[in-house]
């Protein structure tokens, strides 16, 4: 039977494709006193050569489709299941307790976590946990014949549907089969989103039910447009969605003419329109979309993707690599935003009640300024190849930016004092992503060389709602006029001092905010690379003239982040040049 069901629209696009069920099955099992011991060494064993078997091809394909580098974890996989120490030590565990083989391999997976997780000082050890773990679902699943989900696996084209994805997921999908996704959890600023719209496939989020109203190979319709998920179509929604899906490609190819054209208004006024990127492997859509800048680059992705710290060299490798490509456009490199949402499994983080309130961002840099440190000398490094815009993430105080700038520029003396080649129009700047420094921002305006507003989190703490959480993503608010208020304060506050200001968060990318950030005189609008061209349509048919009582209206007059949104639809409506 047919069913819709309404999401948030995090991705834009259409898709129509099987489903793709991203979901940890049921491993449960009883524990069972076995007479035929030697039966059940068989059973043990069976299970162990179907899972190597399976990672073999999963590692294969995974080389092929994603890279050498995404495919060894599979290799260490298939070390843990040759080892000795570890099937031997099942097997013994059947034979002296008698055991079945799911009971026994659980013990010994819980010995050796134990014993792994004792091991804090040693990082390496504990990551083998993780991949232990791994190891063991794989066997089971083989034991209890269910499907584990192997994404890699993946030679069709799917929709993914998922209860969430975390970035590193996400990263591991092949877009050339993965035509689009939908989950249960999260919101349109959730990394997740984030991230499918860095891989341009169309996405919806926060569906509540997705996984449990679709099953595995029915077919699926994703708007990514509205957020709506269609669950076996009918022949008519089939029409009407291909319908959508073809006016949708019109109206870009009519935006794509705008490729290599400026971002200018109807009255002859230069904003610049740059991309957010997490990868340097994002830089073709970065120059497909025809981007003037690179205004976020999200280094953190670099260290989720790497089995350890990356080291100094690896991290020089990937910044030149993105400064060459855009040839001397300038490119903003935020510094590691770890914690919140996103993970490292190589640093383990404190467990905290509020991830998104604790030990992340600029607060691990300064307090680990080895990793710092060596990010800082691998960015100033690559300077010298390019136009670079540091930027430190999740400043709260005037304190914390001095003190991350004192970072730099001792890292930056000694690697003068070297002779290393570094760049000579270095600026450093900051996100404006926390209430406590959008108020402050004449302050920190006096110190920096740039602000680079952060509307995902902006939003989310001074709304105080979480940006994942489906429950409360109402209030995502970016036309409050509270927040508003506080945008407008952080681009005066920049200007007054002569600094540039830029946003990076979503909301940059907005059309409904874009009309009020020109007339807020924003400087530079970073967003998914797929949002370049529409909005500089859209810059085309505005004249910032007439966008001054917009902005005293949006600010002044409007109560509500409802009211704005008439507000700015009623005036481009009217006002389009
Ligand atoms: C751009 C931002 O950073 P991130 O989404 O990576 O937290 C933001 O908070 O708006
Ligand atoms: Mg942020």
């Amino acid at each position: 039977m047919t069913k819709t069901l309404k999401g948030i629209a995090a991705s834009d696009g259409f898709a129509t494709a099987p489903a793709y069920l991203l979901v940890e099955p049921d491993l449960s099992f009883k524990k069972t006193s076995i007479t035929d011991v030697a039966a059940e060494v068989q059973r043990l064993q069976a299970a162990l050569k179907q899972s190597d078997e399976e990672l073999t091809t999963i590692r294969d394909l995974a080389k092929e489709s994603l890279g050498e580098e995404e495919a060894q974890v599979f290799d260490a996989h298939k070390m843990i299941l040759a080892d000795p120490e570890f099937t031997g030590a099942v097997e013994t565990q059947i034979k002296d307790q008698a055991v079945n083989a799911e009971q026994a391999l659980k013990d010994v997976l819980d010995n050796f976590i134990a014993m792994f997780e004792a091991m804090t000082d040693n990082k390496y050890m504990q990551e083998r946990a993780a991949d232990v773990r791994d190891v063991t679902k794989r066997v089971l699943s083989h034991l209890l014949g269910v499907e584990l989900p192997s994404p890699a696996l993946i030679d069709h084209e799917v929709i993914v549907v998922a209860h969430d994805l975390t970035p590193s997921d996400t990263a591991q999908l092949n877009k050339k089969y993965v035509k689009a996704f939908v989950t249960d959890l999260g919101g349109r600023t959730a990394h997740s989103a984030i991230m499918a719209r860095s891989l341009e496939i169309p996405a919806i989020v926060g569906t509540d039910t997705i996984t449990t109203d679709v099953q595995a190979g029915q077919t699926l319709i994703v708007d990514g447009v509205h957020g709506d998920a269609v669950i076996e179509p009918t022949n008519t929604d089939i029409e009407h969605y291909q319908k959508l899906a073809q006016d949708y490609a019109q109206e870009a190819a009519e935006w794509a003419k705008l490729k290599d054209a400026a971002s200018i208004t109807a009255d002859g006024k230069h904003f610049d329109i740059a991309a957010n990127i997490g990868t340097p492997k994002d830089l073709d859509g970065v120059t497909a979309n025809g981007a003037e800048a690179i205004g976020l680059y999200r280094t953190e992705f670099l260290y989720m993707d790497s089995a350890e710290l990356p080291s100094e060299d690896d991290q020089f490798e990937a910044y030149k690599e993105v400064l060459e490509g855009m040839q001397g456009k300038p490119v903003v490199v935020r510094t590691m935003d770890i914690g919140g949402d996103k993970h490292l499994p190589y640093l383990p983080l404190p467990e905290e009640m509020n991830p998104f309130l604790g030990y992340r961002a600029i607060r691990i840099s300064l307090d680990r300024q080895d990793i710092f440190r060596t990010q800082l000398r691998a960015l100033l490094r690559a300077s010298a190849f390019g136009k670079l815009r540091i930027m430190f993430p999740m400043i709260a105080t005037v304190q914390e930016f001095r003190q991350a700038k004192a970072v730099l520029d001792e890292e930056k003396a000694q690697l003068q004092a070297q002779g290393v080649a570094l760049g000579d129009d270095l600026q450093v700047g900051i996100m404006i992503e926390i209430p406590a420094a959008a108020v402050l921002a004449d302050q920190l305006a006096k110190e920096v060389d740039f602000f680079s507003i952060g509307t995902n989190d902006l939003i989310q703490y001074t709304m105080a709602a979480d940006r994942g959480n489906e429950h409360v993503s109402y209030l995502y608010q970016p036309y409050n006029p509270s927040i508003l208020r506080l945008i407008k304060h952080v681009i005066d506050s920049a200007h007054q001092s002569g600094k540039w200001v830029g946003m990076c968060g979503e909301a940059a990318g907005d059309s409904t905010m874009v009309p009020l950030l020109l007339g807020m005189g924003l400087d530079e609008y970073s967003m998914s690379a797929t949002s370049i061209l529409r909005v500089r349509s859209l810059m085309k048919h505005l004249d910032t003239t007439e966008l001054q009582d917009l902005v005293q209206q949006a600010l002044n007059v409007s109560i509500s982040n409802d009211d704005n949104l008439k507000l700015v639809a009623d005036f481009v409506a009217k006002n389009q040049h």
